[in-house]
């Protein structure tokens, strides 16, 4: 009932049966690990209850993990979320074969309709120039752009998945767009649950209410995967839905990954990765720039001289490092997902004398890459000219060494669509607007929730 097995890394004294259970506070859990590691090193352990969690800090140790032990480090540990509800399938949770097939097939079909490539800045810069006239609209008055950003940011999402974009004051967009910060909010509530999936039986978890909410996400989708059907037309495949619904027609019966719950959890994952991450780096951004206007002056510098007023393209970003270092260094300090998703090893693993057991809850410390001051000297500095050379570039080890994607086999899949909408939302945000806070004097603060520590509240 005690005690941290043996072999394992090494971690704070274990309570009798709760282990650790309670040791740190969520809102502290980004400190709460710096100090860990101080104390223990790069790799230990944490019990909650009898289940071991494995925290890996340092650049070469992740990559050592994810890049050169890929192959047994790109699974997920199983929690509420993959085995109940999405029963194993979906991209963000799903492991094995089923992951293997559906990720190949996701990066395909995105390929194809542009990801990473130039085509799709067209479908961005129309959503950009909506949200710039939406913005026009509120003439210089301040405003919070939290849901209108989400708003835009989602709307890239479904031209690529839905082939259509929704108008602002769409209903059936609003009600997706409640639906899934609902969605949002009751993941991290649930989190005990998430990692001893047999709690949800227990009536404080409210599991029915989480549940209610992804039938409602996945009955919306589902409508809309229906209206594709109806409309199929092989010769005519426009996004996502009809190219999954072209594999299902190719494979037919055939023992298949392609399953109708499969796109739902798919789509619906999509949403959840795709819209919070990049919106929530663009406010960072924002908030960046009222704290440093002399940064906004020289952003604004180089675009006018570069492109002046013109649409900005991809190609235009090699001719502004600025822009890719502000963002480099934005990221940085947003430091979005400071343990990545957690990974799990697909088989026990022998790693600098210690042995992590199969399916352990293995957490990777992007917040020890991003913080680190060997990689980036004085790191809480805000300071995006690290990421320039002697001769103005945007290259060098500092940006290869920023992971804010992750890396390995399980890097982020929308990283190119994440950094194309970064680039170009904020060059044209920065071509049209000066940004100050609304009181200069009660200035925006710092202070961030990290969200993703949410689901692992039970630290
Ligand atoms: C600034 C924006 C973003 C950041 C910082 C970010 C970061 C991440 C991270 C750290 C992971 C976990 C990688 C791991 O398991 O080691 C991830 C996974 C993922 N992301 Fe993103 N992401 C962003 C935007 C997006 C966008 C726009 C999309 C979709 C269009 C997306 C889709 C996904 C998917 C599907 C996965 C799961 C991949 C897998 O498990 O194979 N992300 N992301």
């Amino acid at each position: 009932l005690t005690g941290r097995p043996r072999g394992l890394p090494p971690g704070p004294t274990c309570y009798p049966i709760i282990g650790n259970f309670g040791l740190i506070k969520p809102s502290e859990a980004v400190q709460a690990h710096r100090n860990l590691r101080k104390k223990y090193g790069d790799i230990y352990t944490i019990m909650i209850f009898h289940k071991p969690m494995v925290i890996v800090h340092g650049y070469d140790n992740i990559r050592e993990l994810l890049v050169h032990q890929g192959d047994v480090f790109s699974e997920r540990p199983i929690t509420i979320g993959n085995a109940v509800l999405n029963k194993g399938k979906g991209l963000v949770g799903s492991s094995g074969a089923l992951w293997k097939d559906q990720r190949t097939f996701a990066l395909t079909t995105l390929r194809k309709f542009g990801f990473g490539k130039r085509c799709l800045q067209t479908q961005i810069m129309d959503e950009v120039d909506c949200l710039m006239e939406e913005l026009e609209k509120l003439e210089n008055k301040p405003f919070d752009i939290q849901n209108i950003l989400n708003t835009s940011v989602s709307n890239v999402i479904c031209s690529l998945l839905f082939g259509k974009r929704f108008g602002y004051e769409d209903a059936k967009f609003k009600h997706l767009i409640v639906l899934l910060n609902k969605l949002f909010l009751t993941g991290s509530a649930s989190s005990p649950v998430s990692i001893f999936p047999v709690l949800r039986f227990l009536p404080i978890f409210n599991f029915n209410t989480v549940k209610k909410i992804f039938r409602d996400v996945d009955a919306f989708i589902k409508g809309i995967i229906d209206g594709h059907r109806q409309n199929f037309d092989k010769s005519n495949i426009n996004d996502f839905i009809d190219a999954f619904l072209l594999e299902q027609t190719r494979k037919g019966e055939r023992d298949t990954t392609f399953t109708d719950d499969q796109m739902i959890i798919s789509v619906r994952e999509f949403f959840a990765a795709g819209t919070e991450t990049t919106s929530t780096t663009l406010r960072w951004a924002l908030l960046f720039l009222i704290h440093h206007p002399d940064w906004q002056t020289i952003l604004q510098r180089d675009i006018d001289g570069v492109i002046g007023q013109c649409q900005p393209k991809m190609e235009h970003k090699d001719q502004l490092p600025s822009v890719e270092a502000f963002i480099l260094e934005v990221q940085r300090h947003a430091n979005l997902t400071p343990l990545a998703v957690p990974h799990a090893p697909k088989e026990d693993f022998h790693f600098k004398g210690y042995m992590i057991p199969k399916r352990t809850f293995t957490f990777f410390s992007l917040d020890s890459v991003m913080t680190d001051p060997n990689i980036f000297p004085e790191p809480f500095k805000f300071a995006p000219e690290r990421f320039l050379n002697e001769s103005g570039k945007c290259s060098g080890e500092q940006k290869e060494k920023l992971i804010p994607f992750s890396t390995g086999r399980r890097i982020c899949l929308g990283e190119p669509l994440a950094k194309m909408e970064l680039f170009l939302f904020l060059t044209r945000f920065l071509q049209k607007f000066r940004i100050r806070s609304e009181n200069p004097r009660t200035s925006s603060t710092f202070g961030g929730n990290a969200g993703t520590y949410e689901h692992i509240k039970t630290f």
